[in-house]
């Protein structure tokens, strides 16, 4: 089942060109990889592919409902005031996903926060930090996630966390778009790869067939 669909986007900054003619899809079940050097435009192109930025040019159309739909970006979106246990009962509020404390406890086991459960968030590590934003997105079940550099500021215990959850979301029809900086990592995981460089699309095709070569 088609998830997303884009066609011939195009972005400018002001006078500057980003990139032109991106078209792409992404089907339930699924992972792609968005890679490409820094300034590419890869965070640029997620946040039109998610809803939250406009392109100059082209369509993109997204089959599940705002509320079906993930996004974790650079910024983590926690409330540091709040605790571990009351950040993930305040998301699982706003997307209707369910609130008590056995689901919310068991969440903040799969990515091993459950010890912390009960402390500010503000006082978390980077990594802690970056691992609640993770179990915010995975919890509420998006039918379409979308993932900039999720792997940023995770340890290697973290990074299989991350691969674990994205690998289930996967495996209950997810389609997942995701920008990697860790393409050797993450490609065993992805099911196919855009590559964007030079204000284009460099390499778009199946996982198995991605050439790094053709994106620097
Ligand atoms: N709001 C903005 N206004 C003007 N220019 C911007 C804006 N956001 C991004 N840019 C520029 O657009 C280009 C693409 O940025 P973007 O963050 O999308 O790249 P990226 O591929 O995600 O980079 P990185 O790998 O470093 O995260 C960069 O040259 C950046 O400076």
């Amino acid at each position: 089942m088609r998830l997303l669909q884009a066609a011939g986007l195009a972005k400018f900054y002001g006078p500057r060109l980003v990139f032109k003619d991106v078209s792409l899809y992404a089907d339930a079940g699924e992972a792609l990889l968005v890679v490409g050097p820094n300034g590419a435009g890869k965070s640029t192109l997620l946040r039109i592919l998610a809803g939250d930025g406009h392109a100059d040019a082209g369509t993109v159309e997204r089959t599940p409902p705002p509320g079906r739909i993930g996004f974790l970006g650079h910024r983590p979106f926690l409330y540091p005031q709040l605790t571990a246990l009351e950040n993930l009962r305040f998301w699982a509020g706003m997307y209707n996903a369910p609130d008590d404390e056995e689901s919310l406890q068991a969440m903040l086991q799969r990515v091993e926060l459950a010890a912390v459960a009960k402390e500010r968030a503000g006082h978390f590590s980077r990594g802690m930090a970056q691992r609640l934003n993770l179990a915010r997105v995975f919890l509420t079940k998006p039918q379409l996630l979308f993932l900039d550099e999720p792997g940023t500021g995770l340890d290697r215990r973290s990074a299989q966390i991350l691969h674990e959850e994205i690998a289930r979301a996967k495996e209950r029809g997810a389609g997942i778009v995701w920008v990697s900086h860790h393409v050797e990592h993450d490609l065993p995981l992805a099911d196919r790869v855009i590559g964007i460089a030079r204000r284009k699309t460099v390499f778009i095709g199946p996982a198995e067939d991605y050439e790094p070569e053709a994106v620097c």
